[in-house]
């Protein structure tokens, strides 16, 4: 496909050359003296710091736990495990000289303790080596900020995250990130360039490449459209990038097209490895697996078994979320948009059906005596993307199997029918070079909008609809996730006033050179396969960028989503029941704002800030399983009797009756 043209990176100096050059020219003047008093000083804080971080990155088991012990238990099993198909990373701990070596080179001790793996070789960047352009995206961890490398006269992103008081579950998160980033080195996999810390130690800056684009806000352009050709060429990139991840024994858990960025060239790369961990494969069963979190990747493209409660699952994941890619790429918007794990569910089995009975009884997960349906739903995936070509069509089968253990790999996908039809995957550079920022400016002028409607950050917003919301408690093992979790956010709604802050000219005290914040605007036409909305935009595909992962993200559990029913342009590939009305689950979790707000959603147009909506989780941090399910069941029952009541009054399609018969049948 030729879309694989690595940029050149800048990567951080060898840590051997630096640290010799330290010793023999600035060693007494410089910060990494540890014979320095300040150093000295800052070197007693770390002990204890490290103590208290643990000193190693999580897995999902410490999400749970969050237990030294836990993670000690991780590093004996993970250094035994050989002969991996996958490859099974070695938490590799660094000696003690390598850590001294690491902070001699100017690296925190901190850091070096819970990263040492991924700083090994590098040399920390300055942050005044870096002029600092405008903020180009907000993450709710973090903040993406545009900039230029003063020694390579390079354009870069720089991706703040601040972790508040040495909180030692942010500063674990972040090891785990940038550790995942260095061990992956692929050109469609977004790549860590080098690392910026503060003094303060409450930061640091990511340094990555800096892409123009997302595929979903290039998506929801106005006048870009894509062929099928360059749906095959994003899609390869996706599927390439992704082997490249799981083959090192990586998930990213939490692909969407927000998350695939797009240099001006159209390469392809996976980012944020926020919600990645680390996978060891199907074989490994003489040694218990440690769990994984089921609450991981964005509602809308998360696989049944993650709401299902699987806490045992794979790479089929990512594919899982790839194969919705796929799909909505091609139908222009997002084929099932759900409001709430149920809903999610439920648009899950009526789209591809429910899983065997043997699935059932095999995988015992832990929500499945709660989601059996009494009834198994049909599979009509192949009538609804009808319109499809048939090599889509059968890799979106693919994919999208309900049961986890059919929907392959990346390698078979990639070695699928679709890329091997014609028409052949477009070489990326020959791909309309799209006007840069156009998203961007998107976005934040969404953020603005936001934030003068005193609605604030991503943060507040999910805070705002935690109150609002009613959240349904619900079967759940990772109770103490959630609880860790949110005591995390508690720290993030900080780093949220502290981002602000940092937009504050006062920031400069980081070091950097600022320049004002510029915009760009401009179109550039392609023609969109197969979707007939006559101007060619597809106000859906907006939608997407609403939709924000889970874990560790929106504040109290809530994902924030754009209503899906906003999803209802005219097209060509138009799933056969495109009716995705409101359903009593949706209404038992959220109350519309107002009507103009619900209008605005059905209408899937106007500004998106108006028509934002939430999703609460079904489940609630802390608390007795049982208790949890009875009220669960309090939940429903009640919501039942309001749905039956309402429907008497209002008009319901089937989407609403089906949604309430699966829920009813399964006694709840
Ligand atoms: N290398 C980059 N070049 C350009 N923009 C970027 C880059 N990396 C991130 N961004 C922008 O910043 C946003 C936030 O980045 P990222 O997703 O890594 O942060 P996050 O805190 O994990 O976000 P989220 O809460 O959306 O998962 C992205 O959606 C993207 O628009």
């Amino acid at each position: 496909m030729g879309c694989n043209c690595s940029k050149g990176t800048r990567s951080n100096a060898n840590i051997d050359k630096a640290s010799k050059k330290k010793k023999k020219k600035s060693l007494p003047s410089s910060k990494a003296n540890i014979g320095g008093s300040e150093e000295r000083a800052s070197f007693i804080n770390i002990n204890s710091k490290e103590a208290a971080l643990g000193l190693l990155i999580p897995s999902d088991d410490a999400e749970t736990k969050s237990s030294r012990s836990v993670f000690q238990r991780q590093l004996t099993t993970e250094t035994t495990k050989v002969g991996a198909l996958l490859q099974p990373p070695k938490m590799t701990r660094i000696s003690n000289g390598e850590r001294g070596a690491q902070v001699v080179a100017g690296w925190p001790s901190w850091l070096a303790s819970v990263a040492g793996e991924a700083i090994n070789g590098w040399i920390p960047r300055k942050a005044d080596s870096f002029e600092r352009m405008e903020k180009i995206g907000q993450g709710t961890y973090s903040s993406v900020y545009k900039a230029r490398d003063l020694e390579t006269n390079q354009i870069v992103a720089l991706k703040k995250v601040r972790f508040a008081n040495m909180d030692p579950e942010s500063v674990r998160f972040m090891a785990r990130e940038i550790i995942i980033l260095r061990r992956l080195d692929h050109p469609n996999v977004m790549k860590l360039q080098g690392l910026i810390t503060s003094k303060a130690s409450g930061s640091m800056y990511l340094v990555f490449e800096y892409m123009e684009h997302d595929l979903s806000g290039l998506a929801s352009t106005p006048g870009v459209n894509f062929s099928e050709a360059q749906i095959k060429c994003y899609m390869k990139q996706l599927l390439r990038g992704l082997e490249h991840c799981h083959t090192r024994g990586v998930l990213h858990r939490d692909i969407k097209g927000s998350n695939l960025l797009l240099d001006r060239d159209n390469n392809l790369k996976i980012a944020d490895f926020g919600l990645a961990n680390f996978y060891y494969g199907d074989h490994h069963h003489q040694k218990k697996k440690e769990p994984l979190t089921s609450r991981v990747v964005t509602l809308w493209y998360r696989p049944p078994e993650l709401l299902l409660g699987s806490t045992d699952y794979g790479v089929t994941v990512d594919l899982w979320s790839s194969g919705c890619i796929l799909a909505e790429l091609f139908s222009g918007k997002p084929i099932m948009p759900g409001r709430t794990e149920v809903e999610q569910l439920h648009k899950i089995f009526k789209l591809c059906g429910s899983p065997s009975e043997e699935y059932w009884k095999r995988s015992k997960l832990s929500h499945a005596t709660v989601f059996k349906p009494q009834k198994p739903y049909e599979r009509c995936v192949a009538e609804t993307f009808k319109s499809l070509p048939s090599s889509a069509l059968a890799l979106v089968e693919v994919l999208l199997a309900v049961e986890p253990e059919g929907r392959g790999t990346t390698t078979l996908a990639l070695q699928s029918e679709f890329f091997a039809t014609k028409p052949f995957a477009s070489d990326p550079s020959s791909l309309p070079k799209y006007q840069p920022k156009k998203e961007t400016d998107v976005k934040l002028r969404e953020e603005e909008a936001r934030r003068k409607k005193g609605t604030g950050s991503k943060q507040n917003e999910s805070k705002q609809v935690s109150r609002k919301s009613k959240a349904v408690p619900a079967p759940d093992a990772n109770a103490e996730l959630l609880t860790s979790i949110q005591k995390k956010r508690q720290g993030q709604n900080n780093q949220t006033s502290m981002s602000e802050k940092f937009n504050n000219p006062n920031e400069d005290a980081a070091g950097f050179l600022i320049e004002p914040l510029k915009s760009g605007t401009g179109q550039n036409g392609y023609t969109r396969y197969g979707v007939s909305s006559g101007s060619g935009r597809s106000p859906a595909r907006k939608e997407l960028r609403g939709q924000r992962s889970f874990v560790q993200r929106g504040a109290a559990q809530l994902a924030k989503f754009s209503n899906s029913v906003a999803a209802r342009d005219a097209s060509h590939f138009a799933i056969a029941n495109p009716s995705w009305l409101e359903d009593w689950s949706q209404r038992l979790l959220v109350k519309p704002k107002d009507s103009t707000e619900h209008k605005e959603s059905k209408l899937g147009h106007g500004d998106k800030t108006e028509r934002m909506n939430y999703s609460g989780p079904l489940v609630s941090a802390g608390g007795n399983l049982d208790e949890m399910l009875k009220e669960h069941e309090r939940q429903i029952q009640a919501a039942v009797r309001k749905a039956r009541v309402d429907k008497k009054t209002t008009n319901r399609d089937d989407d609403h009756g089906q949604t309430q018969a699966f829920l009813a049948a399964n006694g709840r």
